[in-house]
């Protein structure tokens, strides 16, 4: 028998004693709970808080806010956020929008990848007005853009990945730049935007298009077209018909361009863009609605990048030491590493240079000041939008929410004195790093937007930006001459452009920079 084995009493015994410890330990839990849901619920700051945000009408019937935000977004939605916190719904055209000022909810809006929260529709309802895109399946030709055309894109311009497309930019804008060159002589005032466009869109579009996409016959329509988005957005036929005009010659030359696909003359469509025309017809598209998609494209494909370099261009002008610091990276950059052909520099080859700091941080820096202002998102459920640092706000399915990326961009409280240009705001300490990427990737910078519908071409965006300014200030010696219309009186003083805020993406200045040009001795264009 086993003498040390409990009698059946002292198993009792030891399981009263037991439980009623147990007891004692539910008990003090329990009690802490409650004692901290008291306290909880007593602070304001851990209160679970689910609120509506607040509702601006603004005065005028239906447009609401509209044209208080388009005015001036940056010092409306400051007012705004004073007031009322940082997240307040507009009525702004007819529709309910709510706008969020925080960057935490900023963050996790952008980064919500629930089905909650999705940009296609939004996105399209803008494209099918600004494109006149008609389509029986609405659906699938929103699938067919941020399913398969964005994807595959996505793929051939992430960094590293284009290469062969770059190049081609490079040298067609050397090519541009030497033409523009021999015209010198010609007495026709020179406009810094003009300059700009007849460049740059034609070496951007060549390069992503391929050689068979007539770039130079439509320069001037693409002009028209992109001054006229938010008048094709307002669907008032009156007063849109000038861009609707060019519109419509735009499509007429890329249904041209497509038909050359499969053909003998298929060699001059670039790789990428004929994958995107194989897409769009393995889903059955008409021939109008797959050249209407693909200057959507287009259209993304320039008008940032052409706006960007504008006022980068703009405040390096208006800055004398800024323009020397710049021209003198140029420079020594050009010549030591490329001994002064402009058309070799490639993505690799800049890459390897080892970067222009200086020049690099002018670029982020209007980026931050210029780019797009705002990201929009649409709930397609009831969900509620929180942050570990902010209110929680519940957001109704059908409401339209836009992240205000210049509340995070113009905060003093992430970059001092945020309305002044400052050429070395994002270059490290020992004035060699760029800061910007850096801030780009840790989402400090919201100038791509965010999440799953991030700019899809903001590497080549960069890339474009810097060699459009490289070549452009190593081939000439750029003075301005006064600021104001084309074939308008000019005034004298050189100032940077106010902007106008209602199109899409980057604000367009309301006026254009005359400009003289001396080609730069060392230039030579044979
Ligand atoms: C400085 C130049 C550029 C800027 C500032 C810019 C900015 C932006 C922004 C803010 C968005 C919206 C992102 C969001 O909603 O979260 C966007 C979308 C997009 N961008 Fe850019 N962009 C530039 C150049 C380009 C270029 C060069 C391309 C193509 C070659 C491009 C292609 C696109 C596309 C396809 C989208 C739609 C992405 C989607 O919805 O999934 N962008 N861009």
């Amino acid at each position: 028998m086993n003498t040390s084995s409990p009698s059946p009493m002292s198993t009792l015994s030891m399981t009263a004693s037991e439980s009623s410890s147990w007891v004692i330990v539910i008990s003090a839990i329990s009690s802490s709970l409650f004692l901290w849901y008291l306290i909880a619920t007593s602070i304001p700051s851990l209160k679970p808080a689910l609120q509506r945000p607040p509702l601006v009408k603004g005065f005028i019937p239906w447009l609401g806010c509209a044209l208080s935000f388009s005015q001036n977004p940056i010092a409306f939605t400051q007012r705004l956020t004073r007031r009322l916190g940082p997240v307040v719904t507009m009525f702004t055209a007819g529709r309910k929008i709510t706008l969020i000022c925080h960057r935490d909810l900023i963050h996790s809006m952008l980064r919500n990848t629930s089905k909650a929260l999705i940009a296609d529709t939004v996105h399209f309802e803008l494209l099918s007005k600004a494109f006149n895109i008609h389509t029986h399946d609405r659906v699938g030709t929103r699938d067919l853009i941020y399913k398969h055309l964005y994807p595959h894109v996505d793929r051939y311009l992430s960094k590293g990945n284009f290469e062969t497309s770059g190049a081609e930019t490079s040298a067609i804008l050397a090519k541009e730049l030497f033409k523009l060159q021999a015209s010198l002589s010609e007495t026709r005032p020179l406009y810094l935007g003009q300059i700009i466009e007849d460049v740059l869109f034609p070496a951007a579009t060549l390069s992503l298009y391929g050689s068979a996409y007539p770039a130079h016959e439509s320069v001037h329509d693409f002009h028209i077209f992109d001054e006229g988005v938010p008048l094709l957005v307002s669907g008032i036929p009156l007063i849109s018909r000038t861009p609707a005009k060019a519109r419509e010659r735009l499509v007429a030359h890329m249904c041209t361009w497509i038909r050359k696909l499969d053909t003998p003359e298929d060699a001059g469509i670039s790789e990428v863009m004929g994958g995107c025309i194989r897409l769009i017809r393995a889903h059955q598209m008409t021939e109008d609605t797959t050249a209407r998609l693909l200057l959507a494209f287009l259209f993304a494909a320039n008008t940032n990048s052409l706006r960007n370099t504008f006022w980068c261009l703009s405040h390096l002008l208006q800055d004398a030491e800024a323009l020397r610091r710049v021209k003198k990276e140029v420079d020594a950059l050009v010549d030591g590493r490329f001994k002064g052909d402009i058309s070799a520099m490639t993505p690799s080859a800049l890459e390897e240079a080892g970067g222009m700091p200086v020049l690099e941080s002018a670029i982020f820096e209007t980026l931050r000041m210029y780019s797009t202002p705002v990201s929009a998102r649409r709930a397609e459920e009831d969900f509620v939008l929180s942050s570990r640092n902010a209110p929680s706000f519940t957001i109704r399915k059908g409401e339209d929410l836009l992240a205000n990326n210049y509340s995070i961009h113009y905060n003093e409280g992430y970059f001092q004195d945020p309305h002044r240009f400052q050429l070395d705001r994002f270059l490290s300490s020992e004035g060699e790093s760029d800061e910007g990427e850096t801030k780009l990737s840790q989402g400090a910078l919201l100038v791509f937007g965010g999440g799953h519908n991030i700019c899809k071409g903001r590497f080549v965006a960069i890339y474009q930006l810097k060699i459009f300014i490289t070549s452009f200030l190593y081939t000439f010696d750029v003075e301005p001459v006064g600021v104001g219309l084309p074939g308008r009186k000019l005034s004298s003083e050189m100032r940077i452009p106010s902007r106008d805020f209602t199109g899409i993406g980057t604000a367009r200045p309301t006026e254009d920079i005359q400009i003289h040009l001396r080609p730069c001795q060392k230039v030579s264009s044979s």
